[in-house]
């Protein structure tokens, strides 16, 4: 199992569930967080005004699955979350060791 990380633009949140969600993904996890990237935030537009703090608002969207299906998550991904224009977001794939699903006792694959 991989857990599919991604930091988008937060006005982009529905367009990613949405390509999510079509793929069958079980479950999501999504959390308002701040943070920068290379331009450490100074240059960049957020909903039309000019920020000049340090960090700007994200959503980070969290979504763990099986190996095989790594691909086309992290793919719908960056199709959805894309502008082309600085700011986009970033996506990490980490490993996951275990999954246990609480109600039913499940685990590994099957409990995602
Ligand atoms: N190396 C990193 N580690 C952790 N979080 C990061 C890292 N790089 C970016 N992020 C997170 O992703 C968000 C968006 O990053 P961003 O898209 O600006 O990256 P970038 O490398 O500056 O690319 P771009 O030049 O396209 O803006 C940041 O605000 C931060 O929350
Ligand atoms: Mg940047």
């Amino acid at each position: 199992m991989k857990k599919v990380e991604a930091i988008i633009k937060p006005f982009k949140l529905d367009d990613v569930k949405e390509r999510l969600t079509d793929l069958g993904i079980k479950g999501m996890t999504v959390t308002e967080v701040r943070g920068f990237g290379r331009q450490k935030g100074h240059t960049e537009i957020y909903r039309g005004a000019e920020y000049v703090v340090d960090f700007l608002p994200k959503i980070k969207v969290e979504v763990v699955v099986g190996d095989d299906r790594v691909g086309e998550v992290v793919e719908a991904i960056c199709e959805a979350a894309r502008t082309g224009k600085i700011g986009d977001g970033k996506v990490f794939v980490v490993p996951v060791e275990e999954c246990i699903r609480i109600r039913t006792g499940e685990r590994g694959e099957q409990a995602v």
